[in-house]
């Protein structure tokens, strides 16, 4: 079996599907897999949906079917089929044994554009060892078929170079790979535990791939993080202190976005990328309102949230994009404790925003009046750093004041 080194050439795709029930969404599922395929710089030809009761678990497609993608193949010059679901080894042999040309899935491609996007060295350990698991697998029923192929979708990135590697290099590679991804995960720990310290509570921004979760990050404070119309533009979270009218102070964190179908083993791998949102305090739900799957995308966020063990979460869920809305669509959430409108480009709803994140961080700190002691000037300090003094007055009584503390702060500052 000989496969195709593509390095040169622009891959011509077609794409293939298994609709097991009417009215899901494979077709969508189908788009959006043009979408990743056009993003890995391929150019898709066709597609193909077989619809039948389940995946067939030696092909993915039934006997008929492969006839009629070998036809399409020829007909349309193409280089390779890519399929909307992860295949199982067998199924990868099978076809590449029927079909004789590439044969691509979901997973490989969003591994590949994963690959192409990692940019710190976080995320390269990341990607490589996601590819290097889904490879492991795959060179069991493969033999050495696999390590033969050439570039194009699927080699890229830092796996390019293994390719050659046995399963034994492969697995010792793995182990030290993710003794790397120790030592980076304590280090965002350490992070993690300094803004803690500071008394800053913390906002991730989730949502779907392509939402506007880094255009807000941008429009809110200047981050200067890549925005683009392509999936997954972000791999790396990035932190920036927003600093709203009233002094008050939140961290926002820009993470990967989520897509239907994320691989399993990129969900491991990111897991500490992830996870993000599971430290954090409050949980901002960029949607992008105007992608007629917007529903499907809101739940498809929410189910990966519950996956990574996210939960007790302050929601806000941001409804963008609302520049590009004709009507006045009715969007709700009912997992929300706040909906807003908003256009991360233009900045239309955004103060209502930062109201909205005030308003979150006021109801987590108690208020106060008090004297204090004109010896007691440390616990002043105390305010100063991690409160918000509203107002001080010197009085032969002591230093009277009025501020909002948090609640461990509060406990410090005795009665
Ligand atoms: N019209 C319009 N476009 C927007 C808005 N917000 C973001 N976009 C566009 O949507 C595309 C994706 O924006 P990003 O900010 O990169 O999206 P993201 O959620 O960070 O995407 P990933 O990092 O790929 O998951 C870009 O082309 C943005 O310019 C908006 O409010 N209105
Ligand atoms: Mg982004």
């Amino acid at each position: 079996m000989e496969l195709f080194d593509l390095s040169d050439k622009t891959e011509r795709v077609i794409l293939v599907g298994v609709q097991e029930n009417d009215g899901d969404d494979t077709e969508e599922s189908l788009q959006e897999l043009a979408e990743l395929a056009k993003t890995a710089g391929a150019e898709v030809v066709g597609t193909v949906i077989q619809k039948r009761e389940r995946i067939h678990p030696g092909t993915y497609v039934g006997k008929g079917k492969i006839d009629e993608i070998r036809t399409l193949l020829n007909a349309l010059d193409a280089t390779g089929i890519i399929c909307d679901d992860e295949l199982s080894p067998v199924q990868m042999n099978h076809l590449q044994q029927e079909l004789e040309s590439k044969i691509m899935d979901r997973t490989l491609l969003i591994l590949d554009i994963f690959a192409s996007r990692a940019v710190t060295k976080e995320g390269k350990i990341q990607v490589e060892l996601a590819q290097l698991r889904y490879r492991a697998v795959r060179l069991v029923g493969l033999g050495s078929s696999l390590s033969r192929l050439g570039g194009g979708i699927g080699t890229r990135g830092p796996g390019e170079k293994k390719l050659e590697m046995d399963r034994r290099l492969i697995k010792e590679r793995i182990s030290q790979l993710k003794k790397e991804l120790e030592h980076v995960k304590k280090h965002r720990e350490l992070l993690r535990e300094g803004r803690k310290k500071d008394r800053v509570m913390t906002a991730a921004i989730v949502g779907y791939t392509n939402a506007g979760k880094s255009t807000l990050l941008n429009t809110l404070t200047d981050a200067g993080v890549l925005s683009e119309d392509k999936l997954f533009a972000t791999l790396d979270p990035t932190t920036r202190l927003l600093e709203l009218d009233g002094g008050q102070r939140i961290y926002l964190t820009d993470t990967v976005g989520f897509i239907r179908k994320l691989p399993h083993h990129l969900i491991e791998a990111f897991k500490s990328t992830l996870e993000e949102a599971k430290y954090a305090d409050v949980i901002l739900h960029v949607v992008d309102a105007s992608n007629p799957q917007v529903e499907e995308q809101m739940f498809i966020v929410y189910e990966t949230l519950r996956e990574l063990g996210v939960k007790d979460k302050t929601i806000v869920t941001l409804f963008n994009k609302q520049d590009r809305l004709a009507g006045n669509e009715i969007l709700r959430d009912f997992k929300a404790d706040y909906v807003l409108k908003i256009s991360a480009r233009t900045g239309l709803g955004l103060d209502e925003l930062k109201n909205t994140l005030e308003k979150i961080l006021i109801g987590n700190q108690i208020y106060i009046e008090r004297v204090l002691d004109y010896k007691d000037a440390g616990m002043l300090q105390l305010v100063r750093k991690y409160g918000q003094l509203i107002e001080e007055k010197y009085t032969e009584n002591g230093i009277e004041i009025k501020a909002r503390v948090p609640k461990d702060i509060y406990g410090r500052l005795g009665e």
